[in-house]
């Protein structure tokens, strides 16, 4: 069995491991780390909660060590609290290198990330929007001599999801050199496989965690059948009873919008919950300060949108729930992968209706597992249900009075900006294309109408001449 030593790690760096509880390297350590140790680029594919962070954090300081200077080393991650998480464990494990690091992300202050970025930081850890932003901005850092360029969740920062960081990425990959080291991470590579080479463009040591089911064993997949407007009644149940039965457990709720997060936050909090949000309508300090909560335990339940379902590493989280099924089995993945991780146990339940049926099928197909139904005690949630609903409408109307709505709209627009677009022509355009959409609708309708009426005519002229001949068959008498 391989230690860290016997991987190519420096002393000093393997005493490190062994004071933060990490001991012996997990498979996606042992296999990937002696690649770019040697100075090849890495694609590495492993289950969630594997340690594939220390798996690229571990060579870079090594090669650190070695030849200290800044900017050695770039990683880009598609969220903020995510950027602060890897930056945590450069700090921790590059501790007696002095490492010096830096996060750029969005919704913190400009001016002060610019300062750092020219004081030549070792390793800099960022968005990509926010990076892009200060090297159009600013040339005050450069880039030239970096060594390695990290992609952590790689697929999701190749991918056009809601957040597209494809043009971002184009003005990051235009100031770091050819000649360098290239490692992209994730649990789900595989399908963003073409676009990840053309960015690991030398033939790059490719490994993957092969394994029939995509989900960590230690993982108890669960669902919960459920119309629609049970559905938080189920999810005020299920709490309760996790509440009851292990009140060290911390949980994690997922939920589809931010403004849902928000609501079931606020009804929540109304059973007494000790639930908090995490969406990116909140403002940067308030989703850190949060976080923080949580994780030190202050609050036990995060109600999240997806900005949480990638990378969070957070032990104590037992508990997984899907408050709506996941569109993309991708994205069941890793927000199942917040329970579950570095060989613990946790227990995932996904609220299905009746219209997400298709969707379970897609992941288990997907993970290569069966969900498990997860007994409930029907009566006692009926018995909750009119008050949960109730409670959930007062907080819907809370809501409606605040600027929620609002806030939204004037996000967008700044986000509208930030792309270099114009709000009001972007606006106009809207209402154009609904215009079109509208009159193409309208057309359509007079057509089908038209072809209607014609097919009504040629059917009372058919029946007619069927009819005719009929009066001239003599019977069979
Ligand atoms: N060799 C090791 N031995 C024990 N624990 C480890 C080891 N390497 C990493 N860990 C711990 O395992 C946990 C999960 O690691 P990490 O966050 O890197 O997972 P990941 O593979 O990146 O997961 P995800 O796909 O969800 O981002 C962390 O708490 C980390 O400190």
């Amino acid at each position: 069995m391989a230690t860290f030593a016997s991987l190519g790690l420096s002393e000093w760096l393997v005493n490190q491991c062994k004071q933060m509880g990490i001991s012996r390297p997990t498979p996606v350590q042992e296999n990937c780390m002696p690649a770019i140790l040697e100075g090849r680029d890495c694609m590495g594919c492993a289950k969630t909660g594997s340690g594939k962070t220390a798996a690229f954090v571990l060579p870079v300081l090594q090669k650190l060590s070695e030849d200290p200077y800044g900017i050695f080393c770039l990683v880009l991650t598609p969220t903020r609290e995510l950027a602060y998480q890897i930056a945590e464990q450069f700090r921790a494990l590059g501790k007696p290198l002095g490492l010096r690091d830096c996060i750029i992300v969005g919704g913190m202050d400009m001016v002060t990330q610019g300062l750092e970025l020219s004081k030549k930081p070792h390793v800099v850890v960022a968005t990509p929007g926010r990076l892009a932003d200060h090297i159009r901005s600013s040339d005050t850092f450069d880039m030239k001599r970096l060594r390695f360029l990290i992609l952590d969740e790689a697929d999701r920062l190749l991918e056009q999801g809601c957040t597209d960081f494809t043009k971002d990425l184009e003005v990051i990959l235009s100031i770091v050199p050819a000649k360098r080291q290239t490692l992209l991470f994730s649990a789900t590579l595989t399908d963003t496989l073409q676009e990840l080479k053309s960015i690991a463009m030398n033939k790059p040591f490719f490994w993957e965690h092969k394994s029939e089911v995509r989900t960590v064993e230690e993982l108890d997949q669960r669902y919960i059948l459920t119309p629609e407007k049970v559905k938080d009644a189920y999810l005020v149940n299920l709490i309760q009873k996790f509440q009851d039965e292990h009140d060290d457990w911390s949980i994690m709720i997922f939920t589809n919008t931010c403004k849902n997060c928000q609501i079931l936050t606020m009804m929540l909090r109304e059973f007494k919950f000790p639930a908090i949000a995490l969406h990116s309508m909140m403002k940067q300090r308030q989703r850190f300060a949060n976080l923080a909560k949580f994780k030190s335990n202050i609050f036990k339940i995060l109600i999240a949108t997806d900005v949480a379902a990638r990378g969070l590493d957070i032990p104590t989280v037992q508990v997984v729930i899907n408050h709506n099924t996941p569109g993309l089995p991708k994205i069941y993945i890793h927000r199942v992968g917040r329970t579950a991780r570095a060989g613990r146990n946790g227990v995932s339940i996904t609220l299905v209706t009746q219209y997400d049926i298709h969707l379970v099928s897609a992941i288990e197909e997907q993970i290569q597992a069966k969900l498990k139904e997860y007994p409930v005690q029907e009566k006692e949630v009926l018995k909750i249900l009119t008050q949960v609903n109730v409670t959930r409408r007062q907080c819907e109307i809370k809501l409606e009075a605040t600027d929620f709505d609002e806030k939204k709209e004037i996000n967008k627009k700044k986000q509208m900006i930030l792309e270099g677009k114009d709000p009001d022509l972007e606006e106009k355009r809207k209402n154009e294309l609904a215009k079109i959409k509208r009159e193409k609708k309208k057309f359509k309708g007079r057509i089908q109408e038209a072809i209607q009426k014609k097919k009504g005519k040629m059917l009372k002229k058919g029946v007619k001449c069927k009819k005719a001949p009929s009066k001239t068959i003599p019977g069979p008498s």
